[in-house]
């Protein structure tokens, strides 16, 4: 059969695996493949053998559930209730956050309001990734599901925390009764070579959620993270390229290595089926979160208890937010480190970065079965 290991995998671009780590030994092997006609000299090669379609996902479009409006320059609505106050809100936990949601007796990242009994369990269902994606978005409306119970934190067991062992993993977790799904979110599983392989190892039925977002779009507003932190860091457009004349993109930067999905999905595949794994649109999430959450308790077999009632557009905020729950709390907008505002970035950068992905992207969809559009958008939004 033709499988994804039947791919030319774009995996031989210089520079795309993660520094030191080597791919698994079970990783198909990488066949160098024809440049896309359409990539200029030095751009990845493009895929040149499709793989099979997908039989589990479709697009289905469910669009202008919520529109979008820019966030006002000084308008920032900050975390109102417990669970979204608790977490930062950026891509890593502390350690004094994980040594506090993994002591004895802790309560892990659960809700606040929700008791607690019940046994700590291994997580049944992962949101892996993707960096940047609307990660926090997910996992704060799925914990409104009363049958999920999610750490806040993330705990980067299966990429910096492996060595502490699986009790250390399950101690990190909330208690949940019979039948509850324990969750957590942690973005670099996506791109951490060995993650799929100890997955596997936990639970081969674990149940994988990725979100995906425009890569142009994710790499900006990864860096714009990072610039939040590093004020003094180059500009995007300079540690874009390799070479900027040439027109080549240095896909060892990680805000652009992280984008190319095909790559990274390619190494999930050889451990779990497509059927297991679950791709929320990010951009669908902002417009239609009901939308999105309601494949997402499809796939994980629950209820469709989120629905459109859960959720509100915030104008201020400039995305959607929970309704404040019965039992008082506030509406729950994201912190301000989610929904920034990006840089503005030189449109010929955008374009010859577009340029690069679109191989990439086509790939993405072919092997998913889904077609999430991201040739079809104007801006890099
Ligand atoms: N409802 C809602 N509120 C606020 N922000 C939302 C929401 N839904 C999706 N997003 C988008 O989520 C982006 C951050 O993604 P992640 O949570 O995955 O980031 S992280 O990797 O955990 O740091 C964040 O990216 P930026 O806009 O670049 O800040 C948002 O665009």
């Amino acid at each position: 059969g033709t499988g994804p290991a039947a791919l030319r995998s774009p995996a031989a671009l210089p520079g795309s695996a993660a520094p030191g780590a080597p791919r698994s030994p079970t990783a198909v092997p990488v066949t160098a493949a024809p440049r896309s006609p359409a990539a200029p000299p030095g751009s990845a090669p493009g895929p040149s053998a499709a793989p099979p379609r997908a039989s589990n996902g479709s697009r289905e479009g469910a669009e202008g559930a919520w529109l979008r409006t820019p966030l006002a320059p000084g308008e920032v609505i900050t975390a109102q209730s417990g669970a979204f106050e608790r977490d930062p809100q950026e891509s890593s936990t502390t350690d004094e956050e994980l040594s506090r949601a993994g002591s004895p007796g802790s309560r892990g990242g659960g809700s606040s309001t929700t008791p607690d009994y019940g046994e700590k369990r291994l997580p049944q269902a992962l949101i892996i990734g993707v960096k940047k994606g609307g990660t926090r978005a997910l996992l704060e409306a799925i914990r409104a599901h009363p049958d999920v119970r999610a750490v806040g934190t993330e705990p980067h067991f299966f990429d910096r925390n492996y060595e502490k062992g699986l009790e250390w993993y399950r101690n990190v977790m909330p208690k949940t009764l019979e039948g509850q799904i324990t969750m957590e979110k942690t973005p670099s599983y996506f791109v951490t070579n060995e993650a799929p392989r100890r997955i596997h190892s936990m639970a081969k039925d674990t149940k994988l959620i990725v979100v995906v977002r425009n890569p142009v779009t994710r790499a900006i507003s990864d860096y714009t993270q990072t610039l939040s932190k590093k004020p003094e860091i180059p500009t995007f457009e300079v540690l874009a390229f390799k070479n900027r004349t040439l027109g080549l993109i240095d896909a060892s930067w990680s805000a652009i290595r992280i984008g190319i999905y095909a790559l990274h999905l390619e190494n999930w595949l050889q451990y779990f089926p497509l059927s297991q794994i679950l791709f929320v649109s990010g951009e669908r999430l902002i417009t239609d979160p009901a939308g999105e959450m309601a494949k997402v308790q499809d796939f994980l077999g629950l209820k469709r208890i989120v629905t459109e009632k859960h959720f509100y557009f915030n104008k201020t905020k400039g995305f959607p937010c929970l309704k404040k729950p019965e039992d008082s709390s506030a509406p729950r907008c994201l912190g301000k480190s989610k929904g920034r505002t990006h840089p503005k970035i030189d449109p010929d950068v955008i374009h010859r970065l577009r340029k690069f992905y679109k191989p990439f992207n086509v790939m993405f969809y072919q092997m998913t079965g889904q077609d999430f559009q991201w040739e079809e958008e104007e801006s890099d939004k």
